[in-house]
C-alpha cells in the first residue's frame, strides 16, 4: 500500500519511494572498462582456451559461434538440450545487443555460454573438462609459488600480530592472481603494488574474529571464506583459514567454491585439492600447513562449500535462504576479490564514499571484503582518499594496484 506523505498528504512519488541504490553498471559504449572486458579481454580468452587444449571440430565451431555472437550479435539463449540450461531460461536479456545489458550478466552468461560451447555439462568424453585447466596448472607449479611457500619458514620468527597481518595481506594481493585480469595486462604485466590501503579495517577483522571474547564462553564460531582465485591466491587464503583454525579465532572454515569454471581462474573444489597437495609437496613450514589443511578437511573443520549461487549472476542481495543462512550463523564472512566485490555491493555506479556498510546492510552477518581494484565499482572511500586517487595515476579503479581491507560488523 502506498503511504500519503507526512508533510503534505500526498502520495510519494516513485523518486521519494525508490531506494538510493544507483544504476547498475551496464556493458555500455567503448572506452568504459565493462566494454573493454567484452570487446578484449572474452575474444583474448576464447583464444587462448582454443589453443591451450585440442578440441575437436563441434568444439572449435562451437568456439566460433560464441565469439561470432559476443563481437557481432544479440545475445542468444543456451541451446534447449543444455544440461541445467532451464535456470537460465527465464533471463530478461535474449535479443538485446551484450553491449546494453548489465556487465555482470553479462560476463556471467559469456562464461556459462563458453561452458556450453565446450560440452562442460554435457555427458561424454569432454564431461566436467575444465578449459583453464591448463592456465591453473601451469601458475600453481610456477616458481614463484615456490617461493611464496617458501617464505612460509620465516613466519615464526614473527610476533603474533604481524604474523596476523602478514597473512591477512599474503591473502589480500593473492587476488592478483586472476588469469583474466592478467590478460588484460599483456605484457606489460602487472603494475607495482601500492603502498599502504585504500581503506584498512583490519583492526576491525580482528577484533570480531578475537579468539576470546569477554561474555562469549562458547568460544570461536564458524568463519565462511567466500574464495576467488585458484593457485596464488587460494594457497594463501588457505593459509590464512589453517592459521584461524590454529589460533582459535576459528573454531571451523567454511570455503565457499565454484561448483563449476568461471571467470578463468575461480577455484573449485579440484583446484583445492591441487593447493592442498601443492603444500604437502613442498617442505617445512608448508608441508606442515598442508597437513594440517588435510586433516581439518577430514575431520569437518574445514569444509568445502560450492552452492550454484555462487556461479549466478547476481549480486548477494539475491541470495537463497540456506546461503543466506550459512552467512547470518557466521562469526564473520570474509569476501575475495573483485568479482565477489561487486556482487557484495551490488555492480552499480556508487559514489566511491558511499559507506561500505550502507552498501552491504542487507548482509545477514559481519561481513569483510579483501579484494584489490580491478573495476569501476568501489564504496567506503573518505573524500580525502578519494580526492588523493583521483589526482593520481589515472587507472587506480582498474589497474589492480590498489587495494582494500573493508569490514561491516
Ligand atoms: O578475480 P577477481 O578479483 O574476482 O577479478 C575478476 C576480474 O574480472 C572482472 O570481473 C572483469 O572481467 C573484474 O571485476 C576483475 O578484473
Amino acid at each position: 500500500m502506498t503511504r500519503p506523505s507526512q508533510d503534505t498528504g500526498r502520495a510519494p512519488t516513485d523518486a521519494e519511494t525508490a531506494p538510493s541504490t544507483p544504476a547498475p553498471v551496464v556493458v555500455g559504449t567503448p572506452g568504459s572498462f565493462a566494454r573493454s572486458v567484452l570487446d578484449e579481454r572474452h575474444p583474448a580468452l576464447i583464444e587462448r582456451v582454443r589453443r591451450a587444449t585440442p578440441y575437436p571440430p563441434g568444439h572449435r565451431r562451437a568456439l566460433d559461434a560464441l565469439l561470432d555472437e559476443i563481437t557481432k550479435g544479440t545475445v542468444e539463449p543456451l541451446g534447449p538440450a543444455e544440461p541445467g540450461g532451464n535456470l537460465w531460461r527465464d533471463e530478461p536479456y535474449y535479443g538485446q545487443r551484450w553491449a546494453d545489458v548489465p556487465f555482470l550478466w553479462a560476463e556471467s552468461f559469456f562464461y556459462r555460454k563458453l561452458l556450453a560451447a565446450l560440452r562442460h555439462f554435457t555427458p561424454g568424453a569432454w564431461l566436467g573438462i575444465d578449459p583453464f585447466a591448463p592456465f591453473k596448472n601451469a601458475e600453481l607449479a610456477g616458481s614463484e609459488v615456490d617461493d611464496e611457500l617458501a617464505a612460509l619458514d620465516r613466519l615464526p620468527h614473527l610476533a603474533p600480530d604481524e604474523q596476523d597481518r602478514t597473512l591477512l595481506l599474503s591473502s589480500l594481493w593473492g587476488n592478483r592472481a586472476d588469469l583474466g585480469f592478467q590478460l588484460s595486462a599483456g605484457e606489460a604485466g602487472l603494475g607495482d603494488r601500492v603502498q599502504g590501503l585504500v581503506v584498512d579495517d583490519s583492526d576491525a577483522l580482528w577484533d570480531i574474529l578475537a579468539a576470546e571474547k569477554p561474555g562469549e564462553p562458547d568460544g570461536p564460531g564458524k568463519v565462511c571464506l567466500v574464495a576467488d582465485n585458484a593457485g596464488p591466491e587460494l594457497l594463501p587464503d588457505l593459509v590464512l583459514a589453517e592459521h584461524l583454525l590454529a589460533t582459535g579465532r576459528a573454531a571451523s572454515v567454511v570455503l565457499h567454491l565454484k561448483p563449476y569454471p568461471y571467470y578463468v581462474s575461480d577455484a573449485t573444489t579440484t583446484d583445492t585439492l591441487a593447493c592442498l597437495d601443492r603444500l604437502t609437496g613442498a617442505s617445512g613450514r608448508a608441508a606442515a600447513v598442508g597437513e594440517r589443511l588435510r586433516d581439518a578437511v577430514g575431520d569437518g573443520r574445514l569444509i568445502l562449500r560450492s552452492h550454484p549461487f555462487s556461479c549466478a549472476p547476481h549480486s548477494y542481495d539475491r541470495m537463497p535462504a540456506d546461503l543466506r543462512e550459512d552467512f547470518a550463523s557466521a562469526t564473520l564472512t570474509v569476501m575475495k576479490g573483485d568479482l565477489n566485490y561487486r556482487r557484495l555491493v551490488g555492480d552499480r555506479h556508487w559514489p566511491a564514499t558511499t559507506p561500505f556498510t550502507e552498501a552491504t546492510a542487507y548482509f545477514p552477518g559481519p561481513v569483510a571484503a579483501l579484494r584489490t581494484l580491478k573495476c569501476d565499482v568501489v564504496t567506503g572511500l573518505t573524500h580525502a582518499t578519494l580526492a588523493e586517487l583521483d589526482a593520481g595515476t589515472e587507472s587506480w579503479r582498474t589497474s589492480g594496484t590498489h587495494a582494500l581491507i573493508q569490514v561491516s560488523p
